[in-house]
């Protein structure tokens, strides 16, 4: 069992491929998976809780309620109250959880089919609890008797470890199941040990909120095995690029940033963004960084390292673009030539609304050759407009949204929100696993794109860059004084 890190590029899987794996680790097991599950539960349990005595597990009527029995009989034998309330009849219970009941039960672990509520004034406060509730086979609305239990888990003060996944999360993209929106049908975990490999439920959505602590336990896997293709694999962080003391400014490349319309539809003032852009390639370490206002104005205390140009006076070929940020409608109007011309090119905002309304420019998109690469970054909206499908279509499924994407438009897509993914055509989709909501704020989207423009000019390919990129400016704000607002001006002067 290993705590899931950023250190390592874990590989996640759907439901598929866990059955193809969970079928040969079974066929090399002398005992069921499930015996294998919950004692690794019971074994976390007591290590997270050590003095806990009085543990309640609320088992669910499939397999992942018979990991919740195993695990009950564990820490029964171990000393511990234990009390499981089981949600349906054990006659109804798959084979290997039907099992794992009557062993609990001739182990004398007291089973019954109520809340605790009625019997936990003879027991005394609890001092953790178990969500065995729903696995991997959580594909409908949560019928009504189970959110009565997901709601008493969620009020129980105890802390609570979730076996394979919280209950009522969507194993597969992080929503809620049958597409509910009210998270108090969400089992709210601080732990969660998952089997056999990660699930990308886990790291999108709202499994970033639920998950708590996410343990993987890989039930005995060993070489040998044939491992399917993961469906994605976790961003590890890495380190940033090393400045050698033989170079020049020239050798960290040149960033020109171009946004910034004067005066918006909504009549306000969009040049900040652009400024935010600049400040963060200027602060990653780019060599040199341009400010290029579509104002046509030159912006008043700005940092005095930033340059400052008329976009049409750009040697654009030579230079890794970052366009979009608070461009407004007027960004529409030098898109194609910066399509066309731009050597590197990063692609936010309003650069993006511009494409999506335009199939001219997704051509010169698609157009753009292997010697000009580019990375988009939309939020949910942005994809959904330049994929013709709703946010709920690309949310429900975060990973097939941004591979598409990147395979009809030819780029690297970096999908911002929780659980930002980073596709590109040819690769394996990366989850950003480093983050959290205090970035979502205004302005830490034009960050993003002026540190990835950085990375690109110091010598990374695209995918790459945003990869590294998304990883650094999750971890900084991760890494943020819990005292100290975060606003997009101060993450983007942080970055180094
Ligand atoms: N197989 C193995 O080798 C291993 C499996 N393992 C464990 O098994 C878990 C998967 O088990 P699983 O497939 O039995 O699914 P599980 O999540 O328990 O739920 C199915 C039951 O819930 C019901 N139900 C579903 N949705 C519902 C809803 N919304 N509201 C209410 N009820 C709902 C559903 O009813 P139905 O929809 O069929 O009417 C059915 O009765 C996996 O996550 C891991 O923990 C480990 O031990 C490792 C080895
Ligand atoms: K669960």
């Amino acid at each position: 069992m290993q705590r899931l890190s950023r250190t390592s590029a874990w590989p996640v899987h759907g439901r598929q491929g866990i059955q193809v794996l969970e079928a040969q680790l079974q066929a090399c097991s002398p005992i069921p998976l499930m015996g294998k599950a919950g004692l690794a539960t019971a074994q976390l349990a007591l290590a997270l809780a050590p003095y806990a005595q009085r543990i309640w597990v609320a088992a669910g009527p499939g397999n992942n309620g018979g990991d919740g029995l195993e695990a009950a009989m564990h820490l029964h034998q171990w000393g511990k109250a234990v009390r499981v309330s089981l949600l349906g009849k054990a006659q109804n219970l798959p084979a290997d959880a039907h099992a794992a009941w009557q062993r609990a039960q001739a182990a004398g672990v007291q089973i019954n089919s109520e809340l605790p509520a009625s019997w936990l004034e003879d027991m005394g406060p609890l001092d953790l609890c178990i969500d065995a509730l729903l696995g991997m086979g959580a594909t409908r609305p949560l019928s009504c008797e189970m959110q009565t239990w997901v709601q008493a888990i969620n009020r129980c003060p105890a802390p609570v470890l979730a076996i394979d996944l919280p209950t009522g999360l969507n194993p597969e993209s992080g929503q809620l199941l049958g597409d509910a929106t009210d998270t108090a049908l969400l089992v709210q975990a601080d732990h969660t040990l998952t089997f056999i490999a990660a699930k990308a439920g886990l790291f999108m959505g709202h499994g970033r909120d639920a998950c708590g602590q996410i343990w993987l336990d890989c039930l005995g896997f060993r070489d040998g095995i044939s491992v399917p293709p993961p469906q994605a694999l976790l961003n590890d962080s890495k380190p940033r690029p090393i400045k050698r003391h033989a170079s020049h400014k020239g050798s960290h490349g040149d960033v020109a940033i171009i946004g910034g319309e004067a005066m918006a539809a909504h009549g306000m003032g969009m040049t900040g963004a652009a400024v935010l852009a600049a400040t963060a390639a200027l602060h990653a370490g780019a060599g040199r960084v341009i400010l290029s206002l579509l104002s046509g104005q030159h912006a008043e205390s700005v940092p005095p390292d930033l340059m400052q140009r008329e976009w049409q006076r750009l040697d654009l070929e030579k230079l890794h673009v970052v366009c979009g940020c608070g461009g407004g409608q007027t960004v529409q109007s030098v898109m194609a030539e910066v399509l066309r011309r731009s050597g590197q090119l990063v692609l936010d905002a309003d650069g993006l609304n511009a494409v999506a309304q335009d199939d001219k420019l997704q051509v010169g998109l698609r157009q753009r050759t292997d010697a000009q690469p580019t990375v988009i970054t939309p939020h949910p909206l942005e994809a959904a407009r330049l994929l013709n499908i709703s946010t709920t279509e690309v949310q429900s499924d975060r990973l097939k949204a941004a591979q598409n994407l990147a395979d009809q438009l030819r780029c690297t897509v970096v999908l911002k929100g929780s659980g930002t993914v980073i596709a590109a055509p040819g690769q394996t989709p990366r989850i950003n696993t480093s983050g959290n909501g205090r970035l979502a704020i205004g302005g830490t989207g034009d960050v993003l794109a002026g540190l990835i423009g950085a990375r690109m000019a110091q010598g990374l390919g695209a995918f790459d860059a945003a990869c590294t990129a998304a990883a650094q400016h999750g971890q900084l704000a991760d890494d943020w004084p819990p005292n100290k607002a975060l606003t997009a001006s101060r993450l983007a002067q942080r970055l180094a």
